[in-house]
């Protein structure tokens, strides 16, 4: 079965990356997920300007139909991930960087710029559990100004990591703004913010910062991940790609992605929950589903949703 896709050209051979902020911590982490035959390449854990400890523990949580977390940015710093990404790897890397402000994202991108690093770049807009900070992606003036400085200096491939939209009226006013810029690829969806889960039993939250209130993740965002994916794989230039993250438990949640559009699939929640074997029975489920219907490849279906 051909499960190949590409972005900006790099080819992956493998549909399959980790969800940005799961098994992407550290460099061990990172090398297990690019030496599984069954994932096409990695994505670093968001880098900040220097390392960040994050959010006081317990900052994840698991759910009976997914994950809430407010990890708070913890990462080793950039310079640990762009050593990282500069070593030779026999698969693609795509450096994700997050700065606390915009002056932080124009940094971390003129840092990139004027290193040797060729890869992909994601820039992370979504985080949603900086105590303080708005999620620059709901700020569309802002998008537009950042992206604006970020493309008068940076000439790299570059792709963005998205909230989740719940508004029809908000995809076409982000991807008229995605459209001006010569973007990779889109990242699509980083998780719900600001969920809450109460435990009744203790009645209490479950996670320790901001009260309890966390990114929402896992099989319940399946929906969501689904129309954003989809929505913006009809209002974006072809040109840009559209990576597909969020909800994916089962190959045919794989399917569906694909189908609405999705050129690669992120696994997150669930790497988290069931360990980097998820790769394989996705891949057997996947190849289950696709030969039933009588695909070869993902090219065979690859945004050809129907409807009715
Ligand atoms: O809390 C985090 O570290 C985090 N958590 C998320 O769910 N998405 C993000 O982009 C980030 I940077």
């Amino acid at each position: 079965f051909d499960l190949t896709g590409q972005i900006n050209g790099v080819p992956f051979d493998r549909l399959f990356l980790n969800a940005s902020g799961v098994h992407c911590q550290s460099t061990t982490e990172l090398d297990e997920l690019l030496q599984d035959e069954f994932v096409g390449g990695a994505v670093t854990k968001s880098a900040t300007l220097e390392k960040r400890a994050g959010n006081p523990a317990p900052r994840y949580y698991e759910l009976a139909n997914g994950s809430i977390n407010s990890m708070g940015l913890p990462n080793n710093g950039f310079d640990y991930y762009i050593q990282y990404v500069l070593q030779f790897h026999a698969k693609p890397t795509i450096l994700s960087v997050a700065g606390l402000s915009a002056d932080d994202d124009i940094q971390l991108l003129n840092q990139i710029q004027d290193s040797d690093y060729q890869g992909l770049t994601e820039l992370n807009l979504s985080c949603p559990n900086v105590i303080g900070k708005p999620q620059m992606a709901y700020d569309f003036e802002g998008t537009q100004a950042l992206l604006q400085s970020v493309f008068s200096f940076f000439k790299k491939p570059l792709g963005v990591k998205l909230p989740p939209y719940f508004d029809l009226v908000h995809f076409d006013q982000i991807t008229a703004i995605l459209n001006q810029f010569p973007l990779t690829h889109v990242n699509s969806i980083n998780s719900i913010g600001n969920g809450l889960w109460v435990d009744v039993a203790s009645e209490s939250v479950v996670i320790k910062p901001k009260g309890g209130f966390g990114g929402l993740g896992g099989k319940m965002v399946l929906p969501t991940a689904l129309a954003n994916v989809r929505a913006l794989r009809q209002r974006l230039n072809d040109s840009i790609k559209v990576i597909g993250t969020g909800g994916v438990q089962t190959g045919a949640d794989v399917f569906a992605h694909i189908l609405c559009g999705a050129e690669l699939v992120s696994i997150g929640t669930q790497l988290q929950a069931e360990g980097i074997g998820v790769y394989h029975r996705l891949t057997n489920e996947l190849e289950r589903i696709m030969a039933d219907k009588g695909y070869t490849a993902l090219a065979d279906f690859r945004g050809k949703l129907n409807t009715i």
